[in-house]
């Protein structure tokens, strides 16, 4: 989504959460600042012209694993859904995260191969500090403000809804969803927030879940 397509969302998203714009920004600059590295060229590679599956964290993620068929699939994973992936046999190739869900078992994702893109943003920034040092495989870094250098905006919002956006900003075949249930009633009320957000977003693409 280009830049100017993605202010009008990111205004509203703003507004409907009471985020600041400025800390957005402030912890998109904390990342330029100690990143460790930026592997945007192979993200490109590995996604453009590939077909991928983006992986949510719903409930029923395990039970989509077990009808899913990942052969020649670039594996997404959205954040802890990573976990489950993993615990399941498939190591994603590029895990999309906020690093709220982030633990060592994403490092020794990473140091397998594992692209990790994390995202700051106005709430994270001690996760963002904490996090990104010990990043020592591939990594790219994304933020939902202004992209600076090396820290870029591919659209989307929640881990997931990010996760499809990268895929298609960068050119993947096709991009189809597991793990995605925007009308889980289990969660709580900002989670809904954004899962009615991601469906929103999603639309844009084409997308009616
Ligand atoms: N029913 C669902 N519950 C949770 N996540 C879902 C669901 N359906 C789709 N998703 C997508 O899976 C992503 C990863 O889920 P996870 O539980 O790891 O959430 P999270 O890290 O708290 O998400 P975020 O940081 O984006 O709020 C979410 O960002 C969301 O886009
Ligand atoms: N400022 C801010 N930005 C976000 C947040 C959040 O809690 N605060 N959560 C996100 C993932 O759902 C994505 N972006
Ligand atoms: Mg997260």
């Amino acid at each position: 989504m280009k830049t100017e397509e993605w202010e009008p969302y990111y205004s509203e998203i703003l507004n409907f959460f009471g985020f600041s714009r400025d800390d957005d920004e402030r912890a998109a600059q904390i990342l330029a600042d100690i990143l460790p590295r930026d592997d945007i060229s192979l993200l490109k590679q590995i996604v453009a012209g590939n077909p991928c599956i983006v992986c949510g964290n719903a409930p029923s993620l395990a039970k989509d694993i077990a009808n899913t068929d990942f052969s020649d699939k670039v594996i997404i994973a959205a954040d802890a859904a990573a976990r489950i992936l993993f615990k399941h046999g498939h190591r994603p190739d590029v895990i999309i995260s906020d690093i709220d869900g982030m633990d060592d078992d994403f490092l020794e994702m990473n140091d397998k191969g594992t692209i990790l893109v994390l995202h700051a943003h106005g709430d994270n920034i001690p996760l963002v500090k904490s996090w990104v040092p010990k990043v020592k495989g591939p990594f790219v870094a994304t933020t939902q403000a202004t992209p600076l250098t090396h820290v870029y905006n591919f659209g989307g919002f929640s881990d997931g809804d990010r996760a499809v956006f990268c895929a298609h900003e960068l050119g993947a075949a096709s991009v189809s969803l597991i793990g995605f249930d925007l009308d889980d009633s289990s969660v709580d009320p900002v989670k809904h927030g954004k899962l009615m957000i991601a469906r929103k977003l999603l639309k844009t693409l084409g997308y009616d879940i």
